[in-house]
């Protein structure tokens, strides 16, 4: 049975976001911080041990805590597992039952101390970070074209990374507490993990979700223009309505493998994004209704990395990003999300999203490319994309 955290007990106590951030950066802990979609819930968990890696995320019997999980694992980016060993559900944190009592102690003591510094966790790896440049993305699209011309693949998704100065005084909790603000529809989180580093994010695609009522829920998003007034007004171009069905199309061969056919689809319909509009459809399994207790489990192992995020078909599409796109993606287009919380597992694909280092920020952003795609285009559309972690940078206080 997976341990969900000690609810209202004994020792739950009312606390700021910002006291159960700070206390944990303070303490050299992992924290997260999340907030669900189209939900003023804020929720937090830290782990007061220190072994954060994992293999890979078994849904079912993990214990309440948070996943954290990069495009790709390699010995410099592995699977992060923080365990929920204190959750702040609201303003209230509580202990998990199988806390460690005396870093549980150690750390309330450290709530009760006047607010520590304004930090959080930065990478300790090597400072290898290389940048796309326009004309280096461009090249890369165009020869990703000739490659699908060339029927060596059907799409890629391309990407690149940016570097911001963060503005004076920057506070990762405000900023998060802007995001929840600006981008209802998304899930947005803060992670927090010592050598890791510190990614924030507000993404608009779930991966892989079951919620308390036991209804699976995984999502075909892609197609990608800027959000007009009234979304019925939205027309969408052949490209982008063929790139959207290919991720449908991967979807239902996961499916299929699984040999599960009890699933609903409804879509593809156009939802709202922050500054822009995709194309999306949902795919429902009742677990009440059909049994396939390790559904969750099998259906990440088969998803990651999706066609909207990787391409199609995956292997050639993985090939060609590792060749070509001239940067290490580290957690972006990875997932990211709480598991058996009081409100199910969630997990989400890390998009719209940068990485703090101390003074700057790493934003992150990339393009589904088919035969029809124009390099400019697709250049613009990464703008854009970014625009969602930039306007939180351009917050100044
Ligand atoms: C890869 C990203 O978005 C994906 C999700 C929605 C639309 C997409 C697109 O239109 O290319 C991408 O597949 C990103 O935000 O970095």
């Amino acid at each position: 049975m997976p341990q969900r955290p000690a609810m209202m007990g004994e020792q739950a106590q009312v606390y700021t976001l910002e006291q159960m951030f700070r206390a944990a950066i303070a303490g050299q802990k992992a924290v997260a911080v999340w907030r669900l979609p189209l939900s003023d819930k804020v929720q937090a968990c830290v782990q007061l041990g220190q072994q954060y890696t994992t293999g890979q995320p078994q849904l079912e019997t993990s214990p309440f805590g948070f996943f954290f999980c990069p495009f790709q694992v390699s010995n410099q980016e592995q699977n992060i597992f923080i365990k929920g060993d204190i959750y702040l559900d609201g303003d209230t944190l509580a202990p998990a039952a199988d806390a460690p009592q005396q870093q549980l102690q150690e750390f309330y003591t450290s709530l009760q101390e006047p607010p520590g510094i304004n930090g959080w966790h930065t990478s300790t790896k090597p400072e290898d970070y290389t940048y796309q440049t326009e004309q280096g993305f461009i090249t890369a699209v165009e020869k990703a074209v000739e490659a699908i011309q060339a029927e060596q693949m059907e799409k890629v998704v391309l990407s690149r990374n940016s570097l911001e100065s963060l503005p004076e005084g920057f506070s990762p909790v405000a900023a998060f507490e802007d995001m929840a603000a600006a981008y209802p529809r998304a899930f947005v989180s803060l992670v927090s993990v010592p050598g890791v580093g510190t990614w924030m994010g507000a993404s608009p695609e779930i991966l892989v979700s079951i919620n308390e009522q036991q209804v699976f829920h995984t999502m075909a998003l892609a197609g990608t223009q800027t959000a007009v007034e009234n979304v019925a007004d939205a027309i969408w171009r052949q490209k982008e309505i063929e790139e959207q069905a290919m991720v449908e199309r991967y979807i239902l061969s996961c499916f299929k493998k699984l040999r599960l056919r009890e699933y609903t689809e409804v879509g593809p319909k156009t939802i709202v994004a922050g500054n822009l509009m995709h194309l999306r459809t949902d795919f429902k399994v009742n677990l009440k209704d059909v049994h396939f207790p390790t559904l969750g489990t099998d259906m990440l192992e088969l998803l990651h990395p999706t066609s909207a995020v990787c391409g199609l078909p995956k292997e050639p599409a993985l090939a060609f990003i590792l060749a070509h796109e001239g940067y290490n993606r580290s957690y972006y287009s990875g997932y990211l999300g709480p598991v058996n919380s009081t409100t199910g597992s969630h997990l989400y694909v890390n998009l719209r999203c940068m990485q703090l280092q101390q003074q700057q920020a790493i934003l992150y952003a990339g393009a589904g490319i088919t035969e029809a795609s124009d390099p400019q285009k697709e250049w613009q559309e990464t703008q854009h994309k970014m625009q969602t972690m930039g306007k939180v940078l351009d917050v100044i206080r």
